[in-house]
């Protein structure tokens, strides 16, 4: 893919953009309305700020959702021979806007949406490897050319992830479903974490942590990002309403069916996820290990994990305060848990059968 590249907006999305472009060697240029977070992500190696005679091929418009419309229609007039694409979470309504202010150049404009993010914003949490591996919504329109899309999806895949093409109406009812409900389902959780009395957060978990998770991030991004999905999210809403109903009544009759099949859907939600790199599910199993809370010994920990060539799928991290040593979970692939529990065992390391 041919820079350079410009960035509108460095902050978490755009910056990670950016830092996964210069990793792969493409020029980059860097814009945004805030001089500190153009300064910084030009201090973590991003890119340069844009100047005065810069011809971007490629503009990667990064901006909250209220204002994507405004900078892809800025990014389109300002370079005419420019494709422009976004990574905004939501698809249909910028380019509506787009539309009413005419659309005779858009066929150079392809929407896209890294489903990769994190509940912090701003250039400090950005990372080159947020993208790697994770699904790419590509969105073209009906007069995006064949070219402009070819181009987006080879900055997917330059950013490590997995380009899935899709109609932009289509794209929003589909995060609605994976992204946006399970975001509000978060915030429920973590609100009746909001008072509760001390004796009983002193139990909070990996579950409830990895529930709630999400439900940290900005709301003034989410109050965008839910205003300019409401119908779709008002659809799933809806039906999880009418679920949550049956769910009461359910736990309300103990030893009722009806609550069997509810938590085996459950089940079946989770099987139904893909896997890493969009494949099949692979089995996995969680390996817990004690690692005592001093400098080095994860990295140790990971070392000797790779010293045995097994390959760590993800890990959490327990945090609770006021512990000598934190109970860290390893997920590999299920076939490699016995021999990494035998291998760190044999290591000294305290594990948890
Ligand atoms: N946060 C996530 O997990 C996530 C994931 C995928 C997509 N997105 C989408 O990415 C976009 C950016 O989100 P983010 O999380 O990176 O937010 P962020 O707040 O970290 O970054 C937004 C950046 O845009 C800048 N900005 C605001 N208005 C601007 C303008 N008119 N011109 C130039 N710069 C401007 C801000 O100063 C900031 O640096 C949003 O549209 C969001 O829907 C977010
Ligand atoms: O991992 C996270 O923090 C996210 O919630 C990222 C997430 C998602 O729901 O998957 C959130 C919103 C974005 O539009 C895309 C990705």
């Amino acid at each position: 893919m041919a820079g350079p590249v410009l960035v509108v907006g460095a902050g978490l999305l755009g910056t990670s953009v950016a830092l996964a472009c210069r990793r792969a060697g493409v020029e980059v240029l860097l814009d945004d309305v805030s001089p500190e977070h153009l300064r910084t992500a030009s201090g973590l190696g991003a890119g340069r700020p844009l100047s005065e005679g810069d011809l971007p091929r490629l503009v990667v418009v990064a901006t909250p959702p209220q204002h994507l419309a405004t900078s892809i229609r800025a990014a389109l007039d300002t370079w005419p021979d420019a494709v422009v694409t976004d990574v905004g979470s939501v698809k249909e309504a910028p380019l509506t806007a787009l539309r009413a202010g005419g659309d005779d150049d858009l066929e150079r404009y392809v929407g896209g949406h890294p489903m990769a993010g994190s509940e912090r914003s701003g250039p400090l949490a950005a990372t080159a490897a947020l993208f790697d591996g994770r699904p790419w919504a590509v969105t073209p329109h009906e007069t995006s050319t064949p070219q402009a899309t070819d181009v987006v999806e080879a900055l997917a895949l330059l950013c490590g992830a997995v380009p899935t093409r899709l109609a932009p109406a289509d794209h929003d009812r589909a995060v609605a479903r994976t992204s946006h409900l399970p975001h509000l389902a978060a915030v429920l959780v973590a609100g009746r974490l909001a008072d509760a009395p001390p004796a009983h957060l002193a139990l909070s978990g990996q579950g409830v942590r990895d529930v709630t998770r999400v439900a940290a991030s900005d709301p003034a991004l989410w109050l965008e990002i839910l205003g300019a999905n409401a119908p779709a999210v008002l659809d799933v809403l809806g039906e999880v309403r009418a679920e949550l109903d049956a769910l009461i009544g359910a736990v309300a009759r103990p030893g009722s069916p009806d609550l069997t099949t509810i938590l085996a859907r459950g089940n079946a939600g989770t099987a139904a996820i893909p896997g890493k790199h969009g494949g099949p599910v692979r089995p996995t199993r969680s390996v817990f290990v004690s690692v005592p809370d001093h400098p080095g010994e994860l990295a140790r920990l990971f070392g000797d994990a790779g010293e045995v060539g097994v390959n760590i799928e993800d890990v959490h991290i327990d945090h609770d305060p006021g512990r000598p040593v934190g109970l860290t979970e390893l997920v590999v692939e299920e076939s490699r848990a016995e021999h990494l529990l035998a291998a760190l065992e044999s290591r000294g390391w305290t594990t948890h059968r």
